[in-house]
């Protein structure tokens, strides 16, 4: 597949900024953006902690597994993934060989800012206390450290992130597959 066809995914911890850089990002390619959390939502009439409730994490897993390995295969769309999804390998190995992944890092200590506007839409989170959450952050990172571009969000806001992966995807663009004038 052309490298300019390949869609974009976003990967990270909760509440990095994948869904809101996500959809900044496909304005600025003109594509369509696809927030698989939303799909899942959705497809069940029900919220992302609803579907925890009712069918189990379990459950939320499998079917998060099977919508995302669906959506890797689409092309030129922009996705943004749950930040639990990539650590299933089936979800890796669907984004690392049909998409451009980026890797959204951020500190723990910015990171833990926003903690109480994330608390009530992410059960991972509501079910642990913050020595817990600092650990399963830390523990996530290896999941994450397979990608094809790695940015830092410290201190930058979503739209200086987005203008950033425009940028650095041009340039792959450009120099992989440079367009015949
Ligand atoms: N670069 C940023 N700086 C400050 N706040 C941000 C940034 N990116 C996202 N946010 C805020 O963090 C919260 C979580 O963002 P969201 O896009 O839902 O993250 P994710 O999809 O990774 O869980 C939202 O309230 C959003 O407005
Ligand atoms: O990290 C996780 O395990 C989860 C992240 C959430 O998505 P965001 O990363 O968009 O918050 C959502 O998929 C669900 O609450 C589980
Ligand atoms: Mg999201």
């Amino acid at each position: 597949m052309s490298v300019r066809q390949k869609s974009i995914v976003l990967i990270g911890f909760m509440g990095v900024g994948k869904t809101t850089i996500g959809e900044l990002v496909a304005k600025k390619l003109y594509r369509s953006f696809i927030d698989v959390d939303k799909e899942i939502e959705k497809d069940f009439g029900m919220t992302i902690p609803e579907i925890f409730e009712q069918h189990g994490e379990a459950f939320f897993r499998d079917y998060e597994k099977k919508k995302t390995c669906a959506l890797a295969q689409e092309k030129l769309k922009v996705l943004s993934i749950g930040g639990g999804a990539f650590l299933q390998p089936e979800i890796r190995q669907a984004c690392l060989d049909n998409c451009i992944v980026f890797y959204l890092d951020v500190a723990w200590e910015e990171w833990k800012e926003r903690l109480d506007i994330l608390i009530d839409s992410r059960p991972v989170l509501k079910s642990r206390n913050i020595n817990e959450i600092e650990e399963l952050f830390y523990k996530r990172q290896d999941a994450y450290s397979i990608n094809h571009s790695k940015l830092t969000v410290n201190h930058r806001s979503a739209e200086e992130v987005a203008d950033f992966i425009v940028d650095s995807l041009k340039h792959a663009w450009d120099m992989y597959e440079p367009l015949n004038d």
